[in-house]
């Protein structure tokens, strides 16, 4: 994997730990319920939500904004980096057919948290990082209860995918009993959606993600800064 550019250095905060994707939920009352048990142990939330229409998801966007304020956690939007601008979300997640990654940044500013799917794909991986992602996301790691047509990653390309330089989040089946394999295997963040909201008692489960933050790690290839959110756009 290609060093990246080394341009400007905005710096925010991305904090090593779980990375919270809403569930399908049509209820925006209960999103919020569902959201607000959990928030305080979340380092971002992402607004994924593949049952709502526009007039919803930007309702839905708008109602989790002062919740994610209030608690600190950045919130990202998927699919949508013009919707995320139109509601003063602090990012956007973008896959391979939810558009450009570097018009997102030219757009969203220096500031945006913006990620990239990446798959299995390390040349995805450096072609994000070119455009200004924030991070780099490879998955599924596991079959995914919500997901399940997910393309797969070994991790071993987790593990390699730290020489981009960028936080390295981690997605697909990813439960509290081999979240620790996926720490190991060189993630910064642990992308949930149904082992947390699906669990019986999501805050238990959130908190159990958390544990495979805390032992030490045997030495990793390539560390990251997970302090940057980008850190080689052009802008
Ligand atoms: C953190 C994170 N990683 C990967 C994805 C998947 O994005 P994409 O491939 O665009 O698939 P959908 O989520 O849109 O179904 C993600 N959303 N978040
Ligand atoms: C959006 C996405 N991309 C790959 S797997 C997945 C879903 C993750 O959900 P879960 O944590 O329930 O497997
Ligand atoms: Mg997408």
């Amino acid at each position: 994997m290609g060093a990246p550019a080394a341009t400007a250095t905005p710096v925010r905060d991305l904090r090593r730990g779980l990375y919270l994707l809403t569930p399908d939920e049509r209820d925006t009352a209960r999103l919020l319920s569902r959201v607000g048990a959990v928030i305080g142990q979340a380092s971002l939330l992402q607004y994924r939500n593949k049952l709502a229409d526009a007039a919803l998801a930007r309702a839905q966007v708008a109602a989790l904004l002062p919740l994610c304020r209030a608690n600190g956690v950045p919130l990202l939007v998927n699919d949508d980096w013009r919707l995320a601008a139109a509601e003063g979300a602090d990012g956007a997640h973008l896959g391979e057919d939810d558009g450009d990654l570097a018009a997102a940044r030219a757009t969203l500013g220096p500031h945006a948290i913006l990620g990239a799917s990446c798959y299995d794909s390390l040349a995805r991986a450096d072609a994000a990082a070119a455009a200004g992602a924030s991070y780099v996301a490879f998955g599924a790691c596991f079959p995914s209860p919500t997901k399940p047509a997910a393309r797969r990653v070994a991790p071993e390309v987790l593990r390699e995918a730290r020489r981009s330089g960028l936080p390295v989040v981690a997605i697909g089946g990813i439960t509290p009993d081999n979240a620790r394999s996926v720490v190991e295997a060189g993630a910064d963040l642990l992308a949930v959606i149904s082992g947390v909201f699906d669990a019986t008692d999501p805050v238990a489960a959130a908190g159990a993600y958390l544990r495979a933050f805390e032992a030490p790690l045997p030495p990793l290839p390539h560390a990251t800064r997970p302090m940057a959110a980008h850190r080689n756009h052009s802008k």
